[in-house]
């Protein structure tokens, strides 16, 4: 590779850099081949060039990009330690927590555990709220954040930041220590530091070499506080070299992919077509949407493999939650007996991995007589913490029936009363004792496949759901790891005495181990997601607008909310232009014949 001008002047540059330029502009592999010769240079013995990124994605894609770069000798990759802000700001909280007064013992309060416990409180606020309602909800919510991390030692990855930023600020002697064993940090997507992180950055920066890759136009964080202003901030305060690798882009090279890119982001499409990237409006009903979209899948499938690509990836980026699994059953089953299309879903998976929680405790013997106490916990928490952040009425709903119940059935219990014979309790205790019945085999694979088997054949509806999510992480492919302590557990003990330990434990690790390898293959994914990563093709598919007697179109699917054109911001453009941008080769927008994607009529 025949680095840039530019690019060789950021090879060139001392002390404080900041780099900016659009998507593909090279600015990951520059400052790659610049940690490198850092490594080579500068570095004592022991200390490492840091690379942080936010998502574990990216992390994924920059290991990859630095095996990749064969003139980097394996001397040089092994001092190139590449991490998210979220682990390297663990590590630091975990070694100097108690600094700022967390206990000496803290864990992760990982997202659904999170949701978990706040809900409670949540569910305390009506879904329509009032101005003062909503902050009130916020402060409230803040409030028993750091109640759980300050009594209870559990600390939510929101945390995490400010406390780091209070333990660096509060001590010279931390920030030195960082800045010997890691004298450059490089800063990956720095126009999306939050003011929390920006007070860490500082702080790091007073004895650190900093490194900011940044490309302003592709901020889509505002909403968890991004700020525009950022790189200026950067600027006044440490006064970088900077090179602007601006508009060179070199991941689509001989396309037209990020002009049409930055050309959504003006908000002007030209009428001629843009080499690369092709827009087909699909009839607006379901079997004809589909069959759009897996024949146009086909087509990207052939024009890869016939263009001979090693280990190519085709990206199929959706605007929602509810898209992504509409596409992934699609290509399971497409309409009218098309072939099926392998693929991967990326999906939430909050719900997935509180309903492994459940099947790990079915798997344990009951030892103190509260299994079934435990249980239905699990299940009232499944019900609690399934929407994330956003809980349904009817999920919260949900888990307070379920409590209710229970406590009838210990009332009932204490008083020699039978079970009411329609509580929601009763189907869940028949399968209950099922699964106690279940002979367990020692065998981890066997075992959880036939306790899920049990509750996704059985007559309980809420269990049979819990079963179903669970397919979505498939636990047991996720490496070799949690089947050795499970099978483990069973040899010690002659039960899985432990599994939901084990499990919560594997998931923790989840949130920050990356796979080594970026997807490859046929991958369906929300767009935001998509930021920080890149594919061979892209498809971008999009709802369309469902009729409803008597009442206005359904068009909750779509690209700009409801498409309407007055929701056309800064941020749309920005989201659009990166998920177009990902595409290396081509990239294809379906939208609807009738009501196409406001951001593609936008001139007229
Ligand atoms: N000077 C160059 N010549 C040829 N190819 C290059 C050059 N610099 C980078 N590339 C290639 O271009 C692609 C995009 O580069 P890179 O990922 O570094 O861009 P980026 O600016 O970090 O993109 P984004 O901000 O969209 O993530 C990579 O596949 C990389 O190998």
């Amino acid at each position: 590779m025949q680095l840039t001008e530019k690019q060789l002047e950021i090879m060139a540059a001392q002390g404080h850099l900041l780099v900016t330029g659009g998507p593909g502009s090279g600015k990951t592999t520059v400052s790659i081949l610049k940690a490198a010769e850092i490594a080579k240079q500068h570095l004592g013995p022991g200390q490492k060039v840091l690379f942080l990124s936010f998502a574990r994605a990216t992390v994924s894609r920059v290991v990859e990009a630095i095996e990749y770069e064969q003139q980097i000798p394996r001397e040089q990759k092994r001092r190139i330690d590449v991490e998210t802000y979220h682990s390297f700001f663990w590590r630091i909280l975990k070694a100097h927590g108690y600094l700022i007064g967390l206990p000496r013992r803290i864990d992760i309060l990982t997202p659904p555990a999170e949701a978990i416990a706040l809900s409670g409180l949540r569910s305390g606020y009506a879904s329509k709220l009032s101005e003062a309602e909503q902050a009130e909800k916020v402060a409230a919510e803040e409030a028993e954040r750091l109640r759980l991390a300050r009594e209870d030692g559990g600390v939510c990855f929101d945390l995490f930041a400010p406390y780091v930023g209070d333990i660096l600020h509060g001590s010279a002697r931390i920030r030195k220590l960082l800045a010997t064993m890691y004298p450059v940090i490089i800063l990956d997507e720095f126009q999306d530091t939050n003011a929390e992180q920006w007070r860490v950055v500082q702080a790091l920066g007073e004895f650190t070499t900093l490194i900011a890759l940044a490309d302003p136009e592709q901020r889509i964080y505002d909403w968890i506080g991004a700020d525009p202003a950022r790189l200026d901030h950067f600027r006044g305060a440490f006064a970088p070299t900077e090179v602007d690798l601006s508009t060179d882009n070199h991941r689509s090279a001989g396309t037209d992919i990020g002009l049409f890119g930055n050309d959504i982001l003006k908000g002007k499409i030209r009428q001629e077509p843009y080499v690369g990237v092709q827009i087909y409006g699909y009839p607006p009903n379901t079997d004809q949407a589909f069959s759009a979209l897996v024949t146009t899948t086909y087509r990207a499938r052939k024009r890869l493999v016939d263009a001979g690509v090693k280990e190519w990836s085709l990206a199929i980026l959706v605007p929602t939650k509810k898209m992504t699994r509409l596409v992934s059953d699609a290509f399971r089953s497409p309409p009218g007996g098309m072939t099926e299309i392998p693929h991967t879903a990326i999906i939430e998976l909050e719900a997935a991995i509180l309903g492994a929680e459940v099947i790990a405790l079915l798997m344990q013997p009951d030892v103190d007589g509260r299994h079934f106490e435990q249980f239905v916990a699990l299940v009232r928490n499944y019900f609690h913490g399934k929407g994330g952040d956003t809980p349904t009425k009817g999920a919260l709903t949900e888990a307070a029936n379920i409590q209710k119940a229970y406590d009838e059935y210990l009332a009932g219990l204490a008083a020699g009363k039978a079970l009411r014979k329609n509580s929601i309790l009763v189907a869940i205790l028949t399968l209950y004792g099922q699964t106690r019945e279940l002979g367990l085999t020692g065998d981890p694979d066997k075992d959880w496949r036939a306790m899920r088997g049990l509750l996704e054949e059985g007559a309980c509806p809420r269990l049979k759901e819990i079963a179903q999510e669970v397919r979505n992480i498939r636990v047991l492919e996720r490496g070799t790891q949690l089947r050795q302590a499970l099978s483990q557990d069973w040899r010690d003990n002659g039960a899985y005495r432990n599994a939901l330990a084990i499990v919560r434990q594997a998931f923790v690790q989840e949130h920050f181990s990356t796979n080594a390898k970026p997807e490859t293959g046929v991958i369906v994914m929300n767009m935001h997601k998509a930021k920080g990563k890149q594919f061979d093709e892209v498809i971008i598919f999009e709802g369309w607008p469902i009729k409803r007697k008597g009442q206005p179109p359904f068009n909750a699917d779509r690209i700009v909310r409801f498409n309407a054109r007055d929701n056309i911001d800064d941020q749309a453009r920005q989201n659009m232009r990166v998920s177009v941008t990902r595409g290396k080769r081509h990239t294809t927008i379906l939208t609807p014949k009738n009501d196409p994607c406001v951001l593609l009529t936008e001139d007229d």
